[in-house]
């Protein structure tokens, strides 16, 4: 008879156990129309500046697979929408099960600093835990000359609100391409130390759920966009 745990049958054991489960961090980035919300996440997600970009209507999903100390980790990013009209309908999806929070302004647009307290006030409104991080970026960098918001004030406002703050561009390079922007922010830095934070909170987070879930959840959310863009164009 053969003798119980022999390597053969130990290792037949470890090769029957199914993979470990992906963990996903579901990241949302929200802000007004155009301070580069799909231009800052396209960034992180394909590695580059986008050529084009038009208004995001509901949102869309972006995801990217990180190793983190040997772990491998997908965020996913959700891109909003930041006019009103395409987004009513999506918020309470946005704020479901979500692991963090990216507040973005344009930092050559005064206006999209001045509504961050709006953006604060719906993100408290879905009654996010405190364990969620959240944290403040400022957007094009790199258009040096038409700053309006200055590091100090917005400083002042993220410490206000508690949040961590980072200045960056979608657009240049690394980031760091005409000396404005710290060095620690590039895009790349900027998700990959929320995802850091997230893994070392060790969050109850969703597991790679069987495929056709996820696809049903994404296949909802487009249809609710689909629909809603077509009522808008039936409107128009
Ligand atoms: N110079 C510069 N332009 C940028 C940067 N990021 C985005 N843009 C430009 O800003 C415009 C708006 O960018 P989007 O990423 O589409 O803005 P958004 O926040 O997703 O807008 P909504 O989808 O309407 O909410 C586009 O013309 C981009 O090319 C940046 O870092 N630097
Ligand atoms: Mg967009």
């Amino acid at each position: 008879m053969a003798e119980s745990g022999s390597a053969a049958e130990l290792s037949l054991t470890s090769s029957a156990l199914p993979p470990p489960r992906t963990r996903i961090f579901k990241i949302i980035v929200i802000g007004d129309s155009g301070v580069g919300k799909t231009c800052l996440t396209f960034r992180f997600c394909a590695g580059r500046f986008p050529e084009k970009t038009e208004a995001t209507i509901g949102v869309d999903f972006r995801e990217r697979l990180v190793d983190i100390d040997g772990e491998k980790i997908k965020i996913q990013l959700w891109d909003t929408a930041g006019q009103e009209r395409f987004r009513k309908s999506m918020v309470q999806h946005y704020y479901r099960n979500v692991h963090a929070v990216v507040f973005v302004y344009d930092v050559t647009n005064g206006a999209s600093f001045r509504s961050l307290p709006v953006w604060i006030e719906e993100c408290k409104q879905h009654a996010l835990g405190t364990e969620v991080p959240r944290i403040l970026v400022g957007n094009k960098c790199d258009l040096q000359d038409s700053v309006q918001v200055g590091t100090d004030v917005a400083q002042q406002f993220a410490d206000a609100q508690s949040m961590p703050l980072f200045e960056t561009s979608a657009k240049s390079p690394n980031s760091l391409g005409d000396g404005s922007c710290r060095d620690s922010d590039h895009v790349e830095a900027i998700f990959m130390t929320v995802a850091h934070k997230l893994k070392s909170q060790k969050p109850l987070v969703l597991s790679q759920p069987p495929d056709g879930c996820l696809r049903r959840v994404e296949k909802f959310v487009i249809t609710t966009c689909w629909t809603y863009r077509r009522s808008t164009s039936q409107d128009g």
